[in-house]
């Protein structure tokens, strides 16, 4: 049985007739890493809303361990890209925040999850007292702190320069694999490599109304090497088929758009 299942999801947004997402059918393996990738307003974030519970599918089933998703719950930690921590707290008592919500809401266990992520100095600083980088790391630290065993996780390094995008990478990918038992992850990204670095399955969706597309199986074993693999011709491959995959799907839309416009 899958652990987490779309089943023929499709998604309409109050006061608004168009679909959103149609035809959305995904079967998720607990411990599994999905990354999905995809053009512009295809749904992505939307697939994120739904499994989180935050949206509820207009036709079709969403499934956690064969129970309907009704709502957000403790069993899925979100990381949106905004860092979604609270702005009148310190580090240090955002994370205290949410281990309170699964019982241990002691000053040690948050400065813990804040040394893990490297950040034990910063215990004291609020958000806007910390770069970007810092703040996705408290806010990476603040998942785990939830112990979920899902994380929903919405282009969250999508506002970090490139350096610290791969010191996140790594540490979400270090995190998960320490953690002593299975994570199962949903990232959207708009950065193809990313999806690959990370995923064991990269989905890609096409847009109006999302669907998708087609889903690649990433033939890397874990730990990876970024470096190494970057250089395999089987990543090159890959990275190629999604690609053009993701240019078809536009140019598609663009066809679409000019066709309507009575070009
Ligand atoms: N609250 C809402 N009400 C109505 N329409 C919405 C709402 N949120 C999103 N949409 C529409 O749903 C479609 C999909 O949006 P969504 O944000 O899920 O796409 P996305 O693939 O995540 O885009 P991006 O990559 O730009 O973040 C878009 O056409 C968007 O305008």
């Amino acid at each position: 049985m899958a652990f987490l299942r779309m089943e023929s999801v499709a998604l309409k947004y109050p006061a608004d007739e168009r679909w959103v997402l149609q035809d959305i059918d995904l079967e998720i393996r607990e411990g599994e890493f999905i990354t999905v990738v995809g053009p512009s307003g295809c749904g992505k974030s939307s697939t994120i809303g739904l499994l989180s519970g935050l949206l509820s599918p207009t036709k079709g089933a969403i499934t956690l361990q064969g129970r309907p998703i009704e709502g957000p719950g403790p069993d899925r930690a979100v990381v949106f890209q905004d860092y979604s921590l609270f702005p009148w707290m310190t580090a240090l008592e955002n994370i205290r925040f949410a281990l309170r919500q699964v019982g241990d809401g002691s000053r040690e266990s948050a400065q813990r999850y804040l040394e893990l992520v490297g950040l034990g100095e910063a215990r004291n600083k609020y958000p806007g007292e910390l770069s970007g980088g810092m703040r996705q790391r408290v806010a990476i630290a603040r998942a785990f702190a939830l112990d979920a065993p899902v994380y929903l996780m919405d282009e969250p390094f999508g506002a970090v320069d490139a350096k610290n995008r791969i010191y996140l990478q790594d540490l979400l990918l270090r995190l998960r694999q320490e953690s002593g038992r299975p994570r199962t992850v949903v990232l959207v990204t708009h950065d193809i490599d990313e999806a690959i670095y990370l995923g064991d399955r990269v989905v890609v969706f096409s847009p109006g109304p999302g669907r998708i597309r087609r889903v690649f199986h990433v033939p890397f074993t874990r730990p990876r090497k970024r470096f190494q693999m970057a250089q395999d011709l089987g990543y090159r491959v890959l990275r190629n088929d999604i690609l053009t995959l993701l240019q078809d799907g536009l140019l598609e839309e663009l066809e679409k758009v000019e066709g309507g416009a009575g070009i």
